[in-house]
């Protein structure tokens, strides 16, 4: 069978018909990206971007699309495939919203007594301890530890509402629904990332890493103050030089030019402040995809850590839970190797009951177990937020 697979749909009716049980949404830069059936992406022979290409030039459609989410451990299989149609558009202000349909106006709450947190705080903060000594002993500079939170809804969680949501509230981020299938656990992954891992436009890449983040507070002038420290904070620059200089020794041989800022500047979410600093590069090669950037890059050390593969390994040693497509990437390519993929952060897979969200943070020497504790907490508010859930 041969799919097409269409960059723009004028004539399809709305994203109203998005049935996000089964459709792909991604939106980042103002513009949103709706794939709809079509063919998955082989998940075994040969390397995951040789797979992607052949599947892509089996289309034989210049225009065809690979869409979907990779997970944290690249060995795990990705959730990728080739839509049979994608409709494109761009997202209005002041509504911004491209789901047509009203939802049904019931909200679903938390089921009292069911949160559950992996690890407990206190265990978290034991395990940031750990990872402390791991980066005496072991000789890393760096290691991003995480931790879950899920609860159950008293009612199915209607995924469109929760997406308006996560819009409205993320119009700087790349908001995404990815629908998992039975062999990942099912479900769907939503969340409203702030992180770019690379964008690529002809030979022109942009990427823009974050590391280093103080949580907002309510009182501007002390939002104003917590932002400034954290911009003079050398725990904050470190954590965040390390990430610039991997992805900048990762790029260099790909890259006619790379510009890289002098040092970080803020970005503000909702509920953070993070060190943010966009990198700007051109390609030599038009053959080296967008895909192909996102996996020579990740996972960089904004949720692995460094050395790489030691933190790596730290992380299955430390972490109680399979972080699956948390910390991953999600977004897609085009068959001309442009596209766009964000880091799969501030995110949760949602089943129709029940909730599962991730939050991590980098562990450098000086950090202090309970403000990484404290900070993760923070990180999951983008969707308890969106959600409409507080946690006592
Ligand atoms: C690992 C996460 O955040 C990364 C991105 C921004 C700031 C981070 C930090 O300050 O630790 C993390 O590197 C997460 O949100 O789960």
């Amino acid at each position: 069978m041969t799919v097409a697979c269409h960059a723009f749909y004028p004539e399809a009716a709305s994203v109203a018909d998005a049935d996000l049980s089964r459709d792909l949404f991604f939106a980042a830069a103002g513009r949103w990206l709706l794939a709809q059936g079509g063919k998955a992406v082989p998940t075994q022979g040969g390397s995951l971007g040789e797979r992607v290409r052949q599947a892509l030039a089996a289309t034989g459609d210049p225009d065809a699309v690979v869409v979907g989410a990779v997970p944290f451990d690249v060995r795990q299989p990705a959730q990728l495939w080739i839509p049979a149609h994608c409709q494109r558009g761009v997202l209005d202000e002041p509504t911004r919203l491209p789901f047509a349909a009203g939802h049904g106006g019931e909200v679903a709450t938390m089921r009292a007594g069911t949160v559950r947190l992996m690890p407990e705080p206190a265990m978290f903060e034991a395990l940031v301890q750990q990872a402390l000594v791991r980066l005496e002993q072991e000789n890393l500079r760096k290691l991003v530890l995480a931790r879950m939170l899920s609860f159950d809804l008293d009612a199915p969680l209607d995924q469109a509402w929760l997406l308006e949501k996560l819009l409205a509230q993320h119009p700087q981020g790349h908001v995404f629904s990815v629908p998992l299938d039975a062999a990942s656990g099912g479900g769907v992954l939503l969340g409203a990332s702030p992180e770019l891992l690379v964008r690529r436009q002809g030979r022109r890449i942009t990427l823009n890493p974050l590391a280093g983040s103080a949580a907002r507070q309510h009182e501007p002038a002390q939002d104003r103050s917590v932002a400034e420290a954290l911009l003079r904070s050398d725990k904050d620059r470190r954590e965040h030089a390390i990430v610039i200089e991997d992805i900048v020794r990762i790029l260099q041989p790909y890259c006619r030019t790379l510009t890289v800022p002098d040092g970080p500047e803020l970005l503000a979410t909702d509920t953070l402040w993070h060190l943010s600093s966009v990198l700007e590069g051109e390609l030599y090669d038009l053959d080296m995809t967008s895909l192909d950037l996102a996996l020579a890059l990740h996972p960089t050390p904004a949720v692995c850590g460094w050395p790489t593969a030691q933190a790596f390994a730290a992380i299955e040693d430390l972490e109680p839970f399979s972080r699956d497509f948390y910390a991953g990437f999600v977004g897609w390519c085009a068959a001309s190797g442009d596209g766009e993929w964000a880091v799969t952060l501030r995110c949760g897979v949602c089943h129709p009951g029940q909730v599962r969200l991730y939050a991590g943070a980098g562990v450098v020497p000086g950090s202090v177990p309970a403000m990484e504790r404290a900070e993760t907490g923070v990180k999951f508010q983008t969707m308890l937020n969106g959600l409409g859930v507080t946690l006592s």
